[in-house]
């Protein structure tokens, strides 16, 4: 089975090279193609437009930044629609919100291929190891054409039925992580404030109910001031502002996830968009007077 890929950043290497070693014939794109010479090596093909890997492949699978870039790569020159048609499939990975979603389904669907939104929960180290859950939604054929690639990609994919559940079910989840990464850097700090030890308030954090593999995972490095990019800290906030989007259309209050986007505001602000989301932090320990 040849598997297009359309995007190479954090998240689109890692898939791919698993895709790779997993025995799948890979053709990849990348908008600065010199990213792709690591793929080439380990055996991808390279093309230079999104339009010349979907006029090769019949499924090709994107893994881009925001909205933004989802709508270019489909809609542009030299772009997805520039090729795509009857027998072909398109996947978009890319975490975007539902009407982004639902404005490149139309267009694929119009031009008689089929489409499937597939963001994922996971970051860098389970996309590398396969193990990402795959929160899909589209044309359900097309779903059970590629559950030998989501597979290999993940370690659970969910069918969420018509286009737009998949986007709004992966803003939620990252609604929710954004914001409890917010308490955690709150709770390390106030730890330390208080007299107390972080190191031993992650210890507690993970016996008690509240216990989390991010916790345990980005909790140590947050302590060292240490924030090496898995998920980069503008694509969360990106993450909270459509998810604060969607609490508007569906007059959803929500103070919380409010109060952690300006955080993550904060964050660039100071420019930290490009290190790990658990870079939050450092608005806190920036602030902090010193001892
Ligand atoms: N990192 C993570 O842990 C996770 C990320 N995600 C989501 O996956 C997506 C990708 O994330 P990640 O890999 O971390 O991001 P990166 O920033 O590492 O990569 C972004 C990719 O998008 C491409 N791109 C950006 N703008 C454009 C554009 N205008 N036209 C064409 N291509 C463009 C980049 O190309 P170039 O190399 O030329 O800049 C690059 O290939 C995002 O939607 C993110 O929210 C989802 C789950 C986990
Ligand atoms: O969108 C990014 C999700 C990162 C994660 O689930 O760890």
């Amino acid at each position: 089975m040849e598997i297009g890929f359309l995007g190479l950043g954090i998240m689109g290497k890692a898939i791919s090279v698993n895709l790779l070693r997993s025995g799948f014939k890979v053709t990849v794109w990348n908008r600065t193609l010199s990213k792709c010479g690591e793929l080439l090596d380990l055996g991808a093909s390279v093309e230079e437009t999104p339009a010349a890997v979907i006029k090769k492949c019949k499924y090709t699978i994107a893994m881009l930044s925001d909205p933004v870039a989802a709508l270019s790569v489909v809609f542009d020159k030299d772009g997805v629609l520039e090729q795509i048609s009857s027998g072909k499939g398109y996947i978009d990975m890319s975490t975007v919100d539902a009407d982004t979603s639902s404005k490149i389904s139309e267009a694929i669907l119009a031009k008689g291929g089929d489409f499937l939104e597939a963001p994922v929960s996971g970051s860098k180290k389970p996309a590398e190891d396969g193990q990402l859950v795959i929160l899909a939604a589209g044309v359900q054929a097309l779903y059970n054409e590629m559950i030998p690639v989501f597979n290999v990609v993940g370690k659970k994919s969910f069918y969420l039925g018509q286009v737009g559940n998949g986007a709004k079910m992966k803003l939620v989840v990252n609604m929710i992580m954004g914001s409890m990464m917010n308490a955690l850097s709150e709770g390390l700090i106030l730890a330390d404030r208080s007299g107390l030890e972080p190191k031993v308030l992650l210890d507690v954090l993970d016996l008690a109910a509240i216990a989390n593999p991010m916790f345990k995972l980005k909790g140590p490095a947050m302590i060292e001031r240490n924030y090496p990019p898995a998920f980069p800290l503008k694509h969360q906030q990106k993450d909270m502002r459509l998810a604060l989007a969607l609490g508007d259309e569906n007059a959803v209050s929500m103070p919380v996830a409010a109060a952690a986007n300006e955080a993550f505001k904060k964050a660039r602000s100071l420019g930290l968009g490009d290190l790990d989301f658990s870079a939050v932090h450092e608005t806190l320990e920036a602030a902090k007077p010193p001892h």
